[in-house]
């Protein structure tokens, strides 16, 4: 587990989530940020769509970008003609390996899915593009015909393939398991691809490049398919942070590209979410407030700034007298410790009422409130 590559599929897989459609200015947007803070490669979307998806691409392609453009084909050699229109040289072609898959797209015909692998790998590699092979439904492929077709993948002249966990039906320990023997059986390099019907795409992801995958496939805010894909902002900070693996990524980019992602997708992010959540960094409960002003690695994983967020102290049902202290000591209040518990007090009430938590006008507000009704008695 020394080196990763990030092949970002926001573009792509992330745009097939139900519902989103970026247009041309939002996908040239999303490309320059990833290429900008430094993704290796990226998936731009797929030609075969037609004209207006091969504007985009196209003008995706003319910018010049650091990072590599991979275009997403069927084994169809009109997708990759399509992809060589919007002037792509390096071509991602896929086809499915499970019994599934091969009944419902080929009518069971293995022989003809293998065909025309070979036909469009052949094809591309005769034009002198670089070429990887995506395995859909590997995970619930036979193993015995997905390295089968892994092998002839490398054969015709593949230079990756792509374990593809389409349904997201791994945990990691299957994952491991099943991307450790796909690259021993390989030369070639194996990338990683995961969906998270289980909640587990980034574990899964993780356990992948654990297993000897050299590149993974993510989108931001974890956007695609049904329940989506793996995180890119999880799975970067989840490698630099759990495993020491800093794949060159500016992280404190990260949160202006989900914000920039969630706005052109339409999908907000929910304040939970890992890396990009507005909870993330924000601190209600007494306990851990109190823990946090004395040093914050009590109950942050690292410092906010490193994924862009700055660290919020919010009062609110849950707080104590040490957060509450802390934030009234910045408007030079010093309450006893009768007049704290009783805006304490009044702060879980209103908070209940108002089921959020509180700002500091209103917070201030109850300060005054307390004092006044003090003052009276
Ligand atoms: C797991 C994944 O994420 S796979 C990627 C899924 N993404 C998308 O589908 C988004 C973009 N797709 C599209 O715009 C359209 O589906 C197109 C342009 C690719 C094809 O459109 P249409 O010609 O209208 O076909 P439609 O989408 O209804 O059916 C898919 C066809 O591709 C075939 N197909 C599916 N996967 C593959 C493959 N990997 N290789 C070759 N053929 C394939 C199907 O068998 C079916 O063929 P048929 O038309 O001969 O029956
Ligand atoms: O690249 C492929 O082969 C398919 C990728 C994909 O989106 C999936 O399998 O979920």
């Amino acid at each position: 587990m020394n080196k990763v590559l990030i092949n970002d599929t926001t573009l792509r897989d992330g745009e097939q989530a139900a519902g989103v459609a970026f247009n041309l200015q939002e996908k040239v947007a999303i490309a320059k940020f990833l290429d900008a803070i430094g993704v290796h490669e990226i998936e731009v979307g797929i030609p075969a769509m037609g004209e207006s998806e091969m504007r985009a691409i196209a003008a995706i392609s003319e910018l010049g970008l650091s990072a590599k453009l991979l275009g997403w084909n069927r084994a169809v050699i009109s997708d990759i003609q399509a992809s060589m229109a919007c002037g792509l040289t390096r071509m991602h072609i896929s086809i499915p390996v499970s019994g599934i898959q091969i009944a419902a797209k080929f009518h069971g015909q293995w022989r003809i899915t293998l065909q025309q692998l070979k036909d469009s790998i052949s094809f591309a590699v005769d034009q002198g593009l670089w070429v990887a092979v995506g395995g859909e439904d590997s995970s619930r492929a036979d193993e015995n015909f997905l390295f089968d077709v892994a092998h002839y993948a490398q054969e015709w002249g593949a230079s990756r393939f792509r374990f593809c966990d389409t349904v997201g039906v791994l945990d990691p320990f299957s994952t491991y398991t099943k991307v450790n023997r796909l690259v021993a059986a390989l030369l070639i390099p194996v990338e990683i691809h995961t969906h998270n019907d289980f909640g587990l795409a980034t574990a899964n992801a993780l356990a992948g490049i654990k297993a000897g995958a050299l590149s993974v496939n993510t989108t931001v805010n974890g956007l695609g398919e049904r329940a989506g894909n793996a995180a890119l902002e999880e799975v970067v900070m989840a490698l630099k942070r759990i495993h020491g693996i800093d794949v060159g990524i500016e992280t404190p980019r990260l949160l202006e590209l989900s914000r920039l992602v969630a706005a052109a997708s339409g999908c907000s992010v929910p304040p939970w979410k890992a890396i990009v959540g507005e909870n993330t960094f924000a601190h209600e409960s007494g306990i851990h407030a109190h823990g946090v002003l004395q040093n914050p690695t009590t109950y942050e994983p690292f410092a906010p700034e490193e994924v862009g967020w700055e660290r919020r102290l919010v009062v609110g049902k849950h707080s104590g007298r040490h957060l509450l202290s802390n934030v009234l000591q910045q408007y030079g209040i010093i309450l006893n410790t009768e007049e704290t518990q009783s805006v304490l007090d009044a702060v879980r009430q209103q908070s209940i009422q108002k089921k959020r938590s509180l700002t500091t006008q209103e917070v201030l507000h109850l300060v005054y409130e307390q004092r006044v009704s003090h003052a009276i008695r």
